[in-house]
Formats: C-alpha cells, structure tokens, sequence
C-alpha cells in the first residue's frame, strides 16, 4: 500500500473518531440532559479505533459496543422519538451515520485481514518480518510449515541465525543499519536444513522498512523455495559439464561460434588448442581467426564457407566437407577437413586433421608419378606434362621439343663395375640433367638408361639441338662414383612439335627413332628426327 494512502486513510479514521463524540455530546447536551455525556465520550473513538485495527476481534467489540450504545442510549430515546420534530429527525440521521460508518469500517477491516491472510497463508513463499532493533523474527507467515516443516512460532523463538541462516543474518543486520528511506533490497540464495533433516534451496528477498503504525524499524522478508530450479540448473551444469569433457576428448578440435554477423567464439575444446596452439583469448571471433589461420584468399574462403552455408541453414542441418590449409601458431601447416552444424543459437565447428591423410595421398601419388631410384617424374607423369605442352602449343601456336637419351653401352657399367655403381650412375646422370636444362623443361625417366626431356618452348631445331649438345657434352664428363672415376657417353633423338609429329605417340616414336640412328652413327651423337609432320 503506498504511504500516501495509507495516511490519508489513517488521518480519516482519526478525523471520525474525534468529529463522533463531538457531535454525539452535541446532540446529548440538547436532548439528555440528564446522562453525564462524558461517560459515552470515551466509546465513540474506542468504536472507530477497535474496529480500525481490530480486524476480527476489533470487530467483535465494535459490535458489542454498539449494541450497548445502541441499547444504553438510542433504545429508550427512539421510542420517544417524533417524525413530525425536525431537531428528532437529525438525531435519528446523525445516529444512523454513525452506525453505517461503524458497519463499514468493520468491513473494510474484515476485507483487509482476509486479503492478508489469503497471501501470506496459502502462497508457498515464506512471508517475514524482522525487528531491527531487537534482531527477533516479529512475525513469520504459516507457508514456513511447508517450507521448513517448524511452526511459525517455532522459528521465531529461534536467534535468526538459526531462524533464517548466518549468510541471511548477515545481510539482515546490514540491512537494518542502512537508511530505511532507501528502501534497499537484497537478494540472496541459501540452503537451509528442514526439521526432517533434508535440505531446501531458497531465495530470499530481503527489503529494508519501516513500520508504519510503531515507527521501528524492520527488515520484511520472503522467502522462496526454490529447490526444483536449483536441481534443474545443478543438471544442466553437470551436463554441460560431461558434454565439455566429451568434447575436449574426442580427436576432432571444435569451436563454438555466435550466429551474428561477427560470430564470436565463446568455446575451443582441447584438441583445438591442440592442434592450432591458439586460445580462445587470441581468437575471440571468427575475423580474427580467419586473420591468424588463413595466409592466402583461398583458405580464407574455405575456412568461412562451411560457416556461412551452415548459417543458411535450419537449426540441425549441417554444411559439410570443405577441405582447407590452416596456419598453425607455431608456423607449421595442417589439412582439415571442415563441418558446421547450426543449432538452435550457436554454430558448432568442427575441424577434422587430415593432414597425415593428405601427406600420405601425397606420397601415394608421387610414388605413381616418379621414378623411386632417381626421383625423375616417370612416363605417367612425363605423358601429362607433354599432353599440357601439346594443349599449350596448339593453342599458342609454339613449338616443344622431345628428347630422347640414352646411355651408350650402359650394360657394360652394370657388368663391370656392380648393379650399385650402375644405380648411382643413373642417380648422377639425373642429376646432370636436373642441372643442364631449364627449369621450365622438364626431365624424365622411362626406365633402364632411357631418359626423356620435354623441351618447353623452343622456336625451332636449332634451339633444342643446342641444348642436347650441352647434355650430351654433361654426360660425356668424368664420374666420380664411390672412388670409380669413369666416362661414359649417350645418344640423343629429338623430334619437333609440330614439324615432327603433331601427337604425343608419332612424337615420342620419331624421337625414339632419331635417337637410334644417333647410336647406329656410332653413339655419343645427337639426331634431328627427319620424319615430317604427317609421319
Ligand atoms: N643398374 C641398373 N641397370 C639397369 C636398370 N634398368 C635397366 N638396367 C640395365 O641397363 C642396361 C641397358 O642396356 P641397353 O640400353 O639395352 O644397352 P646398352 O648397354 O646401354 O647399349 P646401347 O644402348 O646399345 O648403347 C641393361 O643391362 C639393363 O639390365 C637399373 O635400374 N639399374
């Protein structure tokens, strides 16, 4: 109630109980000459004022009191009384006022009493009301039968302490000190101990107040069980707790990521920081993960994608299998494989390492691509780079060279000196011509002592006979092979694209053949292919 209307109220009822008597002994002095009008003085304020605060037992008295008014002064006077004499006619008004005002204040106090009542008896929470100064539960609502299982007067008799816990106590007496007109609040969650034994969670409401009617001040209390949320809460924590542990212990490193355009990141399981080194104190959002993680534009966008599909999608639904490079804090490189799955108001990210896959893929395909004694890309490889060449060349209009070498009497190496000394012959004579021709020019091995160069971007013969000479004059140099100092030579063919073949088969066949009639002209040679293009 606010206090304005409760001081008018208050200021009303005063104002009744003294305008009564008054008039009462107004109209006695006229009329009764004979009754002392002080002796029924005293009954009019003690009329409003018992029934004013009474509630039931106000009431009661109000009652009885009226009855013997009624009985002692109106009864005898009324049937005296005469309709036809004004100054009767007043007397018969002015008494019933007062009887309505009676009836009705009764009322009022009847209403108020049971409105309280119905609060504070029959809702679950625990109504109190602690005198500051004497530190002693005033009043304590019948619900504490429910809550703690103690009658109220059983918990009032208690130091509040016990009453209502030490934490409670605490806050109660700093309440108490504090400027009632403030008004302060606290709230505060405690456990308390049943009669039974068993404990109840409550949250308690604690406010600051003065009693109105006495002037003292009070600290007015409610106290709410709140075990079943609790219980609740303690689950989801112990949840979200076996689910971080679940997470941080399978091998797939996740982020949990915000749905806003920023997408915060507001968890990393362990094997993300793991893997990438970073904490989520470096990486607070997507942007600057991407910053840190992502040297060039490509990863970036394979980094982002999965994301932003996923943020397209209905809560549940996933974006799957975007492969990217991440830069790891400690500089190295990883493969991951990428997934977002959107739920209800987060993304949860997870980043699968592949890297050993792909590093192993990666051998995989050198091995199927490459010579394993001299690491020269071998026919396989060597056949896609000409098919390239030849796509380019037809396009561009350029020409390409073939060359095709091989060691002269190289069985000879083998017989004499060991299959060993013949592999690291092979190995040196990869390297000569690793080191001979251009970087953009590509050699190769297609087994035994048949080497291949594809020549890129030669104008005419005289080009790729210039660089055959150099590999043929390479080769003719000494070797040094495990204190065997040696010389051998080789024979070379070349044919032209597309003056000696406009195919990748009638090329490879005419610098085959070039290359033979180079050994039959007595080896150590080089021979232009002499077919033409339609060969
Ligand atoms: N050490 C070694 N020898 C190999 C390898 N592959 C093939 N060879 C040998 O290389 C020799 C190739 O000989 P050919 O090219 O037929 O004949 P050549 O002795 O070189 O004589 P010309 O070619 O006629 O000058 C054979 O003896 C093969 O056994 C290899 O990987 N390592």
């Amino acid at each position: 109630m606010p206090a304005s209307e409760a001081f008018s109220r208050r200021h009303l009822a005063l104002a009744f109980a003294i305008l009564m008597p008054f008039m009462a002994l107004a109209l006695q002095l006229r009329l009764w000459t004979s009754i002392e009008p002080l002796a029924f003085m005293l009954f009019y304020p003690a009329l409003v004022v018992s029934s004013w605060i009474g509630g039931r037992s106000g009431g009661t008295i109000a009652l009885i009191l009226s009855i013997v008014l009624a009985d002692w002064f109106f009864m005898e006077p009324l049937q005296s009384l005469r309709v036809d004499n004004p100054t009767h006619i007043a007397r018969i008004v002015a008494f019933s006022l007062i009887g309505i005002l009676i009836i009705y204040a009764h009322h009022r106090f009847q209403l108020r009493t049971e409105r309280y009542q119905n609060t504070t008896e029959n809702i679950d929470d625990v109504v109190w009301v602690l005198d500051a100064e004497t530190q002693r539960l005033r009043y304590v609502s019948p619900s504490i039968v429910r809550q703690l299982g103690f009658a109220p007067a059983e918990i009032m008799a208690l130091p509040i302490e016990s009453a209502l816990t030490p934490t409670i106590a605490a806050q109660v007496r700093s309440l108490a000190v504090g400027d009632t007109a403030l008004g302060n609040s606290v709230t505060e969650e405690v456990r308390k101990t049943r009669k039974d034994g068993s404990t109840v969670w409550t949250e308690v409401v604690m406010t600051q107040a003065r009693n109105q009617r006495t002037g003292r001040q009070e600290v007015h209390g409610v106290s709410r069980n709140i075990t079943a949320r609790k219980y609740a809460e303690e689950q989801l924590k112990l949840s979200e707790q076996r689910m971080r542990k679940m997470l941080d212990n399978i091998p797939t490193a996740i982020a949990c990521c915000t749905l806003g355009s920023k997408a915060e990141i507001v968890f990393l399981n362990r094997q993300f920081v793991r893997i990438f080194g970073y904490s989520l104190d470096e990486i607070p959002d997507l942007g600057t993960w991407e910053q840190l993680s992502c040297p060039d534009e490509q990863s970036r966008r394979n980094l982002a994608l999965p994301w932003k599909m996923a943020v397209g999608t209905i809560p549940g639904e996933s974006a799957e299998g975007m492969e990217s490079r991440i830069l790891c804090k400690n500089g190295s490189m990883r493969d991951v494989l990428i997934n977002a799955d959107r739920l209800e108001d987060m993304m949860l990210v997870s980043f699968t390492d592949i890297t050993e896959r792909k590093q192993a893929e990666q051998r995989l395909r050198h091995m199927a691509q490459h010579d394993p004694l001299t690491d020269l890309p071998n026919r396989v490889l060597f056949d896609e780079h000409v098919g390239v060449a030849l796509a380019t060349a037809r396009r561009d209009g350029s020409r390409f060279g073939l060359m095709f070498i091989d060691l002269d009497h190289f069985k000879n190496v083998n017989d004499t000196m060991g299959h060993r000394i013949g592999d690291l012959l092979l190995l040196e004579v990869s390297q000569r011509l690793r080191q001979t021709v251009r970087e953009s020019d590509i050699p190769a091995r297609l087994g035994g002592d048949e080497f291949v160069v594809l020549l890129q971007h030669v104008h005419h013969a005289g080009d790729a006979l210039r660089v055959a000479e150099k590999i043929r004059t390479r080769l003719g140099e000494p070797f040094s092979i495990e204190n065997n100092t040696f010389s051998i030579s080789a024979s070379l063919g070349i044919a032209i694209y597309p003056d000696h073949g406009k195919d990748s088969i009638s090329l490879a066949r005419n610098a085959d053949t070039a290359m033979y009639h180079a050994k039959q002209s007595g080896r150590n040679a080089i021979a232009l292919s002499e077919s033409g293009a339609a060969a």
